[in-house]
């Protein structure tokens, strides 16, 4: 039977290979080199330093091995959308799609609908599709922005169906249309335009006075679940369906049927951790198992919309490929964003083709991380099930369930799912569900599921899936990172450490793949090293590298330049600028010093137990002032944070080694500098835009006075610190 889907090898292997092959010959010599020379003790040549460097670049080297797993092999799948058709036509599974949302402050109602419009315009059967909003924030002008949306559903999907639009989320596809300056548009063009706009006039005006009209509340009987008692952290449970599509009454106003569609805010008390997003993904796996109880579960953010309406398609051809689907179970597609800019101010190309890289890579290891957003499930795997040879799917499950229950009785059936206490002495977070206990609840959780005997693959088609809303300022891009390298240092410090927990599961190959992220916090250490001794050491006079005549310099620069090299030749392959790619070593270096740095304290303290675990949620709003500085690639600082301090301490204390340095070299004619000289300067050169920021810009965004002061002293401990 022919295949519903195809692998393929990326190309340029060979080169690849033979370049990795000649760098690992490098990093040996360096390290070699490194051992060899210690200065002996005692004769103030920097002997501790030197040591440090040894440490620090053997890190590096082990490191990078660490990073050639997912290198080696990275592979691409294709799907044959038409044989499913062919072989499935009626018998289609139905999809489960959940979306969620935390803060109607920092990710706005607007921006919730027109994700949930986007999942449910997808070009599949509606009656097979049920989509759930969970509303952490338990704020009831999400759940009146919802209402509008299920009303605006039954001219929008018709019209996404009818003049097979994309991309299906009303805002982007509005905007995208408004730029194109497309005159010809028609009227049902502008008549839909205009409902939209009126919709968001209406949402927007509830949200400015804090308060929705009576005449609308009465509409609903979902309002009355909201008093002036109700808050985020305390509130019963909530759920609302607000589109039955088992009625035959629901249908759009073409007559057509529509998606289920419901709203669920988890009950949260004060007294009872509510364990972040995996808890709401939990309460939404067993809230929709009484209304849907789909095979298939998608999962979204609330901020990353469907930008290609086949995505479920495209997973359903490896679940249900004869051959290897039984043993796939999740297909993860790589992230996007529509707010990249072309300069990569944020580096935000970092999170969309080093992260696809790496996904790729281990796709043919096992499979890919679970990342947390448009990831498609099979409902068992993510409620604990092994893998075996004989397992099989039923995929007629939900769709043949007759339940007799009226709305009303589902609804407090599905409530009774939701409370905090349902969860109480039971296995939920642990072996059923996603995963507590960590930030990265996704990372951990595909861990296990991996661990579980299945396998997973990335599915990457040429017109991405989603499309999210990156950073867009440099407080909110060290917090994601934070966030992450924390979450998952903390998961490798744990039981969870892919060596332990996957050894015996997972080969050794795919658990080196799960360590590179793993291991991203503690890269921290070892470049603040690198950043500072150097730099310091040429001020003193004392050299950490072989002289420019020696030989052994070889290897140093060839390691280097190389590694270098490659990154912007594949830079420039996945179209970015030369501007954008060295903006993107800068948030490498600022990355590794702040959150990374802040990662590996907060791992440790979760270990002592002298914290505990957060969950800051990245805001996907800025004001005009900084989306415009973003838009023009500059970088955006405005207040003191602890972070800013060390980025500015590092970029004055170089800056000040440097001139210091090359002082010296010039009066005293010394050549065992070269390296020295080069990497302090490569890091004053980067860090340009940071002195900017200091002395020249007048901005909002500015790095304030404040912070310059700071680290203006900063620089004058460092310099006290004896070079030994
Ligand atoms: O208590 C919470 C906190 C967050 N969320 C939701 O979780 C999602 C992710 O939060 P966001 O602040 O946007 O984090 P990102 O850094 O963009 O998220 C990435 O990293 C997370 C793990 O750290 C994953 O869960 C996400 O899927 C992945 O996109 C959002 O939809 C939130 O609404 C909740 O539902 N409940
Ligand atoms: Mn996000």
């Amino acid at each position: 039977m022919e295949r519903l889907f195809a692998t393929e090898k990326l190309g340029g292997r060979a080169l690849y290979k033979f370049h990795a092959i000649t760098l690992f010959v490098g990093i040996c010599l360096v390290l070699y080199y490194r051992a060899m020379h210690v200065p002996a003790a005692g004769s103030g040549a920097g002997r501790v330093a030197w040591i440090g460097m040894l440490a620090a670049e053997l890190w590096f080297g082990l490191y990078w091995v660490i990073t050639q797993s997912v290198r080696w092999c990275p592979i691409r799948r294709r799907t044959f959308k038409d044989r499913l058709a062919a072989r499935y036509g009626e018998r289609l599974p139905c999809v489960d799609i959940f979306v969620c949302t935390a803060d109607p402050l920092t990710e706005p109602p607007s921006l919730t609908i027109s994700t949930v419009l986007s999942v449910m315009a997808y070009n599949y059967p509606a009656e097979k599709l049920s989509v759930y909003l969970s509303d952490d924030g338990g704020s009831i002008f999400t759940f009146y922005a919802l209402w509008e949306a299920s009303l605006f559903a039954e001219h929008w999907l018709p019209f996404c169906k009818r003049c097979d639009i994309e991309p299906r989320s009303p805002a982007a596809y509005f905007s995208e249309a408004d730029k194109s300056h497309d005159l010809h548009t028609s009227k049902e063009h502008s008549f839909i335009k205009g409902l939209y706009e009126e919709m968001i006039e209406r949402i927007a005006s509830a949200v400015m006075s804090s308060e929705i009209p009576n005449e609308i509340k009465s509409k609903h009987k979902g309002f009355s679940e909201w008093n002036t008692e109700t808050t985020s952290e305390n509130h019963q449970p909530i759920v609302q369906i607000l589109i039955d599509g088992k009625d035959i009454n629901a249908s759009d106003s073409k007559g057509n049927a529509l998606p289920t569609l419901v709203y669920m805010a988890r009950e949260k008390r004060p007294q009872y951790h509510h364990n972040f997003k995996a808890g709401a993904m939990n309460a939404l796996i067993r809230v929709s198992s009484v209304i849907s109880n789909s095979p298939i579960i998608m999962n979204v953010d609330c901020d990353m919309y469907s930008n290609n309406c086949d995505s479920i398609k495209d997973a359903l051809c490896f679940f249900l490929d004869e051959e290897m689907g039984h043993k796939i179970g999740f297909v993860q597609y790589p992230q996007n964003y529509y707010n990249l800019t072309k300069n990569n101010i944020y580096d935000n190309c970092f999170l969309v083709h080093d992260i696809k890289q790496d996904l790729m890579g281990m796709d043919s290891l096992g499979g890919p991380l679970y990342v947390g957003t448009g990831c498609f499930h099979r409902r068992e795997i993510l409620c604990g099930r092994r893998f075996t040879k004989y397992y099989k799917s039923d995929w007629d499950r939900g769709t043949t369930q007759q339940t007799q229950l009226c709305i009303y009785q589902t609804e407090e059936k599905a409530k009774s799912l939701a409370t905090c206490t349902c969860e109480y002495n039971t296995q939920w977070g642990n072996e059923i569900g996603l995963k507590y206990s960590f930030s990265v609840e996704d990372v951990l959780t595909g861990l296990a599921i991996h661990c579980r005997g299945w396998n997973s693959v990335l599915m990457s088609p040429p017109r991405s899936a989603f499309m999210g809303v990156g950073p867009t300022t440099l407080a909110q891009t060290i917090l994601q990172h934070k966030r992450w390298s924390e979450g998952i240092f903390s998961m490798f410090l744990s039981k969870y450490c892919p060596f332990f927990f996957g050894h015996g599961n997972i080969s050794l190959i795919h658990q080196m793949g799960y360590s590179i992220p793993g291991l991203w916090a503690p890269n921290s250490l070892p470049t603040l090293y690198y950043v500072i001794i150097p730099s310091l050491s040429l001020l003193k006079g004392i050299p950490l590298f072989p002289e420019i005549m020696s030989l052994w310099i070889a290897p140093f620069i060839y390691v280097s330049s190389v590694k270098n090299m490659y990154s912007l030749y594949e830079a420039l392959l996945y179209g970015q600028t030369l501007q954008g790619w060295w903006n993107g070593q800068r948030m490498w270096v600022i990355k590794r010093v702040t959150s990374y740095l802040y990662g590996v304290i907060d791992a440790i303290r979760n270990l002592l137990g002298l914290s505990k675990m957060g969950f800051a949620i990245t805001s996907k709003v800025s004001d005009k002032d900084e989306s415009q500085r973003y838009e023009q690639g500059v970088m955006e600082f405005g207040s003191f944070s602890p972070e800013y301090v060390i980025i500015a301490t590092i970029a004055l204390l170089n800056l000040l080694c440097l001139l210091g340095g090359l002082i010296q070299i010039v009066a005293g004619g010394r050549n065992m500098f070269f390296l020295q000289v080069i990497l302090c300067g490569v890091l004053v050169i980067i860090n340009v835009p940071i002195y900017e920021a200091m002395f020249l810009r007048k901005d909002r965004g500015r790095i304030p006075f404040s912070v310059t002061l700071a680290s203006s002293g900063f620089v004058i401990l460092a310099l006290l610190v004896p070079i030994i």
